[in-house]
Order: structure tokens, then sequence, then C-alpha cells
């Protein structure tokens, strides 16, 4: 089986959602929510909901649309829900670290869905396994469940705060209990998410995207540390804890949420489109065609094109049916893996100068690959333009880059990089002219795993296995004393 830490490209994240449709089935306005949100997790999936008495749920490995049926709708009965799709951060891509999290206690049940990653979990663990607390998975967001739990009893507001006041790290996150929705973002603000209405009842999702297939209206991103309750009384917001250091991931709008997602009130194709003029400005190079790797550089090509005037075309086409994960690790078959996704189109590319567009760098494989191919195809020069600036620290905030040892940026100044890829030239975005591109002025932004500077600080001996024992790792990097180092 293709162990996750031996791909090695970028991975997304998770996504979570919550909805509260009074009189209305909620599991299956949930299944066609999370569909918008399968783009950020698709190793596992769930949905957990209550009629008001009882909490129901499933979950399963696997994408979606392979994990519910009809049959599995139908036996989640209830107008609350929550639901999650899943790339793991702390703790094995296993069954029963799939999301949600169902915790009960004497004083009740939960279930927990979370996006992000937690920096103390080790420490809060082994404190919490001091006090008898017994875990049944090796995830972080069990931390997070168990505590809310606990305190339930004193309202949810309480056990929100009480929750912010003992982790930290980055979490959004959407909680369930048998008559309450709750959603809450870290006081860093690290990962997004919206409230808004859903007809007579109230939505909450990672991403604005999710709202339209369902007939939702997202009206309210939640503010770093703020929370928002949902029961019978309708929908109210509340401060969860003080706003910290830090601020939203710079690269959910460069690459990881979806174009038709709005964040900080920019619509994000939007400011990829951005990106790409401001590369134009920042890295012109005389060619003949702007060529995107789709489908993520398609907006900030069509950026590049209309700031150089150079036109664009499409360069290759992208194979709909190859999902990623059938990707399998080894060189040569990941040096396939690009031919069997991506198609070249010889009549646009032969004997054409082409600025090809990416949204990152990571390996560099993919790129290597795809710069190979358009020369093969007859291209004369290839100038390869990346819309996120160079990832040269990995991140321990729930994208999975903490695995990789091998941050071509990292690890290559940009021109041996350049040569590595066997481009042209090579330009990447500045920080500054992502940031701006977003549009928000003073914009409070994560940047950590361009400049190095984490919000929250990490301990050197964070690793996504903490709590996997037997632990199911090859090699990881962490980040000791400013400096990457690999650890077994
Ligand atoms: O590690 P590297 O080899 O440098 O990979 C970087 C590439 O990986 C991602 O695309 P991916 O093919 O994973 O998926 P996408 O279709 O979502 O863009 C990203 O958009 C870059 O194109
Ligand atoms: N990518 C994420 O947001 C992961 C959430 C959580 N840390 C997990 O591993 O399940
Ligand atoms: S380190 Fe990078 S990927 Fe991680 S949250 Fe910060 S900006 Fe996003
Ligand atoms: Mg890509």
């Amino acid at each position: 089986m293709t162990h996750p830490e031996q791909d090695d490209r970028l991975k997304e994240e998770c996504g979570v959602l919550g909805v509260y449709v009074p009189e209305q089935e909620a599991a299956r306005i949930a299944f066609f929510g999370l569909f918008a949100l399968q783009h950020r997790g698709q190793e596992s999936a769930g949905i957990a909901v209550s009629d008001g008495f009882r909490v129901r749920m499933h979950r399963d490995m696997g994408l979606v649309n392979q994990v519910f049926t009809p049959e599995v709708l139908r036996s989640l009965p209830g107008h609350l829900a929550v639901g999650h799709t899943r790339y793991s951060t702390t703790g094995a891509s296993v069954l029963r670290n799939a999301q949600p999290i169902y915790c009960q206690s004497l004083v009740g049940e939960i279930a927990v869905a979370h996006n992000g990653n937690l920096i103390n979990a080790r420490e809060l663990r082994e404190e919490m396994e001091r006090d008898g607390e017994h875990f049944e998975t090796t995830s972080d967001t069990e931390i997070m469940a168990r505590i809310m739990v606990r305190h339930m009893h004193s309202g949810p507001e309480v056990a929100v705060r009480e929750v912010m006041r003992r982790v930290r790290g980055a979490y959004s996150v959407t909680v369930l209990t048998p008559k309450v929705l709750i959603g809450f973002r870290d006081p860093s603000g690290i990962r997004p998410l919206t409230a808004g209405k859903l007809g007579e009842g109230y939505m909450v999702a990672s991403e604005t995207c999710a709202f339209g297939p369902v007939g939702g209206t997202p009206t309210h991103e939640l503010e770093p540390g703020e929370m928002v309750i949902i029961d019978s009384q309708g929908m109210r917001f509340a401060r969860g804890h003080d706003t910290e250091p830090g601020g939203m991931c710079l690269f959910e709008f460069i690459y990881f949420a979806r174009p038709d997602s709005v964040m900080y009130g920019t619509s994000l194709y939007t400011a990829r489109e951005r990106m790409g003029q401001t590369l134009a400005k920042e890295h012109a190079v005389e060619a003949d065609i702007v060529v995107p790797v789709p489908d993520s550089g398609i907006p900030a090509a069509l950026g590049y094109s209309r700031e150089s005037g150079i036109p664009y075309r499409e360069g290759m086409m992208k194979s709909r049916y190859i999902h990623r994960t059938f990707i399998q690790p080894d060189q040569r078959m990941r040096e396939m893996g690009v031919r069997m996704k991506l198609t070249p189109l010889e009549d646009h590319i032969r004997g054409q100068r082409v600025v090809l567009v990416d949204d990152s760098i990571v390996r560099g494989t993919t790129t290597k690959q795809i710069v190979k191919m358009l020369f093969e195809t007859g291209a004369k020069e290839v100038h390869v333009r990346i819309t996120a600036p160079p990832i040269k620290f990995p991140c321990f905030y729930g994208i999975d880059m903490a695995s990789k040892g091998e941050l071509a940026a990292a690890v290559m100044t940009i021109p041996s990089l350049c040569e590595y890829l066997g481009a042209t030239t090579l330009g990447y975005l500045s920080i500054e002219g992502a940031v701006e591109a977003v549009g928000r002025e003073n914009g409070r932004f994560c940047l950590a795993c361009f400049n190095g500077k984490y919000p929250i600080s990490i301990p050197p001996d964070m690793s996504k296995h903490a709590f996997d024992d037997p632990p199911e790792v090859g090699q990881m990097a962490a980040l000791a004393n400013g400096q990457l180092r690999l650890i077994d």
C-alpha cells in the first residue's frame, strides 16, 4: 500500500461543515456540501447527525461518494449534522482516526470535525492520560473532543473557551451535540471558517463554495478566536479567546481553497488572476504563449497573459478521471504520473516560446516532468512562472509538508533549481506580491512556510505520528532551532 508519507505532492488539509435545518434531513445536505469540500481531503469522509436526542455517525476511508450510499444516508436521521473530509496531519490515515471524532461521557455525547493541526498535542495528551483520560484514536482532534465533552454541562461557550485556553495550533472546528451545532476558529485564524443561512436554518463550512450547491448563503467569516453557536434559539456569535499573532494561511489563497470560494472578502479566482498579473510585472519575459498547468494554474495564467499581452493558450489536457491517490510513489511511476494526468497539445506547443504558469513548486517533480514534456513536444523555450513564493519551511498547521525533507526551494538556489527543472528561466512571485494580490492592505497572514516566521512556535519534537504505536512513518522533517532536520 502507498503510505501517504511517500507521496511527494503538496497535500490538502481537511474540510469541515455543519448544518442545522429544522424539519429537514441534515445528512443529505451535509453529503452534498462535502462534495464541495472534497478537494480539501481525500483519505476519509464522515457525517455525524442528531435528531435532537441521539447522535449517529458514519465514516469510512475513501471519497465522499465511496463512503455514502442512499441507504447509509437514510440510516442517519436528524436535523443537525457535522461532516468532514480528511487529509491526515496528526495520526495515521486509518479508519479509527477518520472524522468526525465521536466522544461520549456521563454528561453527554459529541462529534467533532477539525481542520488544522495542534502544536501541543503531545503534552496535552500526556497530561490528560495522567488524569485518567482514555484515548481511542491517535489523532490530535480527539484531544479537543475530550476537553469539550467534559465541559459541555457548563454550556457550549464555556466548553469552547476551555478548548481555546488549553490547545495551541491551527483549528477550524465544527461540533455537534444532541441539540446544538457549534463552530469555532483558532485565535490566530489560520484556517478558514464561514457561517451563514440555509433556508430557515444555518450552516458553517470551511469554504464558501460549500454553500451554493445546497442553497445556502455565507454571511459571516468567523474572526480569529470567535465561535458560532446554533440551536433552537437561532445563531449567535461569541468570543472564545483574544486574537493572537498570525492570520489566514496564504496558501489557501494561492492553491488550497477552491477558486470559487471567498476569503477575506476576496474571490480566490480574482486573487489568483491578480497574482498572475503581478507575476508578469515582477518576471516579464518575451514569449509567444502563456500556458497554465491545469487546473490550479489557470486563473494565474489568465492574469499573466492579460498583464503581459502574451496570448493565453491551453497547452495540455488534464484527465479528469485519474485520481492522485492512484499514482504510485516510486520515481518511475511518478514520472509516468504526470503523463497519465496531463497530455500535451502538440499543435499549440510546437515551435513556441512558452510561459508555463503554475501555483507552486514543492519538490519540483511535477514541474520538472511538465517542462520535459513540453520540450519533447517541440517547445522552443519554457519559462516557468510560479505564484507561490519559494517554499522553504515545512507547515505544521494542517498542510502536510512536514514530512518533506526535500523542499526544492530550501535546498537549491533559484538558478540551480531552474537548471534542475530544465527550464529556460524561472520566476517566483514575491511574498509582498502575493499578499498584495489578495488585497487586504493590513492583512493578517501566516507566511511561515515562505519566511520561517511561525506565528505559533513549534516544539522540536513535532511528529505526525506522535501517538501511532508502532509509528507508521518513513522519514520526517522537523524544524529545530530554526533548522530543518530529518527525524526517523
Ligand atoms: O511537489 P511538486 O512536484 O513540485 O508539485 C507541485 C504541484 O503539485 C500540485 O499539483 P497536483 O498535481 O498535486 O494537483 P492539482 O491538480 O490540484 O494542481 C501543485 O498545484 C503543483 O502543480
Ligand atoms: N489536515 C487536517 O486539517 C487534519 C486534521 C487533523 N489534524 C487530523 O490529522 O485529522
Ligand atoms: S506554514 Fe504555509 S501552508 Fe502552513 S499555514 Fe502557514 S502559510 Fe499556510
Ligand atoms: Mg497543480
